[in-house]
């Protein structure tokens, strides 16, 4: 993984951590804030697309010349999808996922999310969407080595300010949704990658995000784990109604998808 990219990654595990050292002493202040999401049963679905992504366009500069990686990039997600962008290293996805997180903001286009304009909102405005609203999925878990699969998953209601009183049965619910409920107190070590893998889904749907988004979430896996990770994505688009975003490089999984959007030096074929 390019220096770039961990860039990015790190970037997303520091907002974390550093969310976690604040939470335990202004847990209230920013629950309040935030406009406390209290857990209810599912809402019904949308019609509307969750995400529309129009004409967008990424250029970095590198060495004093521009480098053009998104071309005109025009998408939707439909609510309780599972969609994947499949293409050569390089072609941009995570590019482009970055921005549909709200991670980056595009040079040109626009990027909505749920209605709400992304490319022109400022960093705070988006952390506090993207907190509330989105989960996130590394190919590298991102869990806290010192904690256990339940306080992992403990620690994104906490960092999403849910009500303490509602932690307990949303860790059970969701580590027995991936299936961990008989290692909820083992530690990161103490897992296959497969497990580990869970635990962060587990972490990243807690609570209650509309939008996962996912970089190649089965990177690090065997088949048979990678097909266990799509099993579950599955159930929890049904179950949570949630929608999944995802980059691949994998062609045995890509049939799982509802759509495939192929993307070849920074446009969709
Ligand atoms: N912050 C940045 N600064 C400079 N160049 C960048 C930056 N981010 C991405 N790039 C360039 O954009 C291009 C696309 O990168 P991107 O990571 O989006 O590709 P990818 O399709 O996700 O690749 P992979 O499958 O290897 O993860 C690469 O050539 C990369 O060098």
């Amino acid at each position: 993984m390019a220096w770039w990219k961990r860039s990015k990654t790190q970037m997303a595990v520091e907002e974390a951590t550093e969310a976690q050292s604040e939470v335990p002493l202004a847990v209230e202040e920013t629950a309040a804030a935030m406009a406390v999401p209290t857990i209810t049963a599912a809402e019904p679905v949308d019609e509307e697309p969750i995400l529309v992504v129009e004409s967008v366009e990424r250029t970095f500069q590198v060495g004093g010349s521009p480098l053009h990686v998104l071309k005109g990039i025009n998408m939707e997600l439909h609510p309780t999808s599972l969609v994947m962008l499949r293409g050569r290293s390089g072609s941009g996805k995570t590019t482009l996922l970055n921005m549909i997180g709200g991670l980056d903001q595009p040079t040109k286009g626009h990027i909505f999310f749920r209605g709400m304009p992304f490319h022109a909102m400022n960093d705070d405005d988006r952390t506090i969407v993207r907190r509330k609203q989105m989960g996130f999925i590394f190919q590298a878990f991102a869990l806290m080595p010192l904690l256990s699969a339940y306080e992992n998953v403990e620690l994104s209601l906490r960092m999403a300010g849910v009500p303490s009183s509602q932690w307990k049965e949303r860790v059970t619910h969701c580590l027995d949704l991936v299936g961990l409920s008989k290692r909820m107190h083992h530690r990161p070590f103490e897992l296959s990658g497969g497990e580990q893998q869970r635990v962060a889904i587990a972490k990243a749907i807690a609570h209650k995000p509309r939008l996962l988004l996912a970089d190649e979430p089965t990177a690090e896996l065997d088949s048979q784990m990678s097909a266990q990770i799509m099993a579950v994505f599955r159930t929890i688009i049904q179950t949570e109604q949630v929608t999944i975003c995802m980059t691949t490089h994998d062609p045995t999984i890509l049939e799982v998808a509802d759509h495939v959007y192929e993307m070849v030096d920074g446009k969709f074929i």
